[in-house]
């Protein structure tokens, strides 16, 4: 018989945390927003390799999500990521009330500055700030030494390496690759709300920037005409992808990349289908 996987620490207060963070020693935090998947096994994994102990946050942040956006019926099932914080050998997970975490309101946010008015930015209005302002405020409550976020939000992740640069926090930030599932579609929790015709246009998505990736050798512009070729065709499925944006961009600016770019850049693609909003990219080197 194989031993029982022992269950992680779990706190539910900044006071809880304050006392299992103090046994831990080098750590590294993994934020989520819970509906655990494939992805998130791989950042934990690749947490574990950095530290002594995994800490995962759970929380789904009102402040990130807009009028109209899904953060009511966002999936929420905390005994289902505790097993699987169990399976893969955290330490201590973090999974606040909303109360907890905005006591009052939370009149000081972080400006995310020009980066965070861009592609998700502008289709999110307000999402960078409320997401940079929940990471500031889980690294003063964790106190990571590492923290670890997935290249599916290359945006996302662009953003905190800047905050953590222009602010000065001691954490070091560490990327993980995107995991897809067998089909290719990228993990996410947000895949669950997909009925199975959707998720087939959904895969237009991937597909797209495979095709952009395959014409690199050609520059931005015949990237980026690749990859919209696949998105005008899946555009006229059943049912249709309707694409927000699909851009190349510096990977560190996040600036749109002209004709005689070299070096590390980002093909992102953003798009609904049915009320599912998806978004995916491939890291290019031009
Ligand atoms: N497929 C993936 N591969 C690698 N990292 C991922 C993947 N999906 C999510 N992550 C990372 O996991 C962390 C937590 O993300 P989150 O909980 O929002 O998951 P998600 O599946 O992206 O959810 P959503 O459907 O809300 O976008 C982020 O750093 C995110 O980039
Ligand atoms: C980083 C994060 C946990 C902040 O709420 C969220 O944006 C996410 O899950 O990517
Ligand atoms: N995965 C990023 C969090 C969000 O979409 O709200």
């Amino acid at each position: 018989m194989t031993d029982p996987i022992p269950a992680p620490a779990l706190a539910r207060t900044p006071e809880e945390l304050r006392r299992l963070r103090s046994r831990l020693g080098r750590v590294a935090l993994v934020p989520t927003m819970g509906a655990l998947h494939s992805g998130h096994r791989s950042l934990i994994a690749a947490a574990r390799e950095h530290a002594d102990a995994v800490v995962v946050s759970v929380f789904v942040n009102p402040l990130q999500f807009g009028p109209g956006e899904d953060y009511e019926r966002y999936p929420r099932d905390l005994d289902a990521d505790l097993a699987v914080c169990a399976e893969e050998g955290v330490a201590l997970v973090f999974a606040p009330s909303v109360e907890d975490m905005y006591p009052g309101e939370q009149i000081v946010r972080v400006d995310p500055g020009p980066m965070g008015a861009v592609l998700e930015g502008a289709f999110r209005p307000g999402f960078f700030g409320g997401v940079l302002t929940v990471v500031n405020k889980l690294f003063n409550l964790v106190r990571p030494d590492i923290a670890v976020f997935g290249q599916k939000d290359a945006q996302q992740l662009a953003l905190v390496r800047r905050m953590v640069r222009d602010l000065n926090m001691p954490v070091t930030v560490v990327a993980a690759p995107t995991m897809r599932d067998p089909d290719n579609l990228a993990s996410s929790s947000r895949n669950a709300y997909l009925s199975p015709e959707e998720r087939r246009s959904a895969l237009a998505l991937s597909r797209a920037l495979l095709a952009g990736a395959d014409a690199s050798v050609t520059g931005p512009v015949g990237i980026l005409s690749a990859a919209r070729a696949v998105l005008d065709e899946a555009a006229q499925a059943t049912p249709p992808v309707t694409v927000d944006y699909l851009a190349l961009v510096d990977a560190a600016t996040f600036t749109e990349v002209a004709g005689d770019h070299r070096g590390d850049a980002v093909l992102l693609v953003a798009a609904r289908v049915g009320r599912t909003r998806l978004i995916d990219n491939v890291p290019l080197t031009l």
